[in-house]
């Protein structure tokens, strides 16, 4: 069942779904995992709210953002990143993670049409001073790469969980407005 505020367009998933782009030898080398992935926690998942942003200042007002509805300790797995395991371009989606990339296929972890509650973390520009999540690798139970949301330190009941995109997501989204920049 879908969380509250759940968008009617985008479907709910609880783990990540495998698009035809991916091949069955790309599906082996996902399951061999990365060499810098962290390991599985053994933590269960943070309770989290996704919420509509009323507040005129934020740069995402209008919009939803993920909150904790708990206090989240440090260094916790808050949400796994889950969506739809892709090899074609999304250049276009707002919501596509880098999971894995060699000299002969990227795969990302797209959560545009179907996903879970992490695909509502904002960016911290704008709204703090740093971020108090990361986006993390790390190899599932399965022992198959994926993405999670982890906490960087405590985030307070009602506080909302923000992340970094990078530099250089936002120097793409810049370019799309403002090809001279
Ligand atoms: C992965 S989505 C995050 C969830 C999104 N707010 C929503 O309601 O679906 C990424 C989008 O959120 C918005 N966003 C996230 N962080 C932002 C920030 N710091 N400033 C402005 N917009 C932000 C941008 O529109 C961005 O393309």
């Amino acid at each position: 069942m879908s969380p509250p505020n759940w968008p009617s367009n985008v479907h709910y998933i609880s783990a990540c779904s495998y698009h035809s782009s991916v091949s069955a030898r790309t599906r082996t080398l996902l399951a061999q995992g990365s060499q810098t992935a962290a390991a599985s926690l053994s933590n269960k998942p943070c309770r989290v709210l996704i919420r509509r942003i009323s507040e005129s200042g934020h740069p995402a007002a209008g919009q939803f953002g993920l909150f904790a509805a708990k206090k989240i300790p440090a260094t916790r797995h808050i949400v796994d990143y889950v969506g739809e395991i892709h090899c074609d371009d999304r250049c276009e989606s707002d919501y596509d993670l880098s999971l894995f990339r060699n000299n002969e296929v990227s795969v990302g972890i797209d959560a545009s049409d179907m996903g879970n509650e992490a695909r509502f973390v904002n960016d911290y520009r704008g709204i703090s001073d740093k971020p108090n999540a990361v986006f993390v690798d790390f190899k599932a139970l399965s022992g198959e790469l994926r993405m999670r949301v982890d906490s960087v330190c405590e985030i307070k009941k009602g506080e909302e969980i923000l992340v970094s995109y990078g530099k250089a997501w936002w120097r793409a989204r810049k370019l799309e407005v403002d090809p001279e920049l």
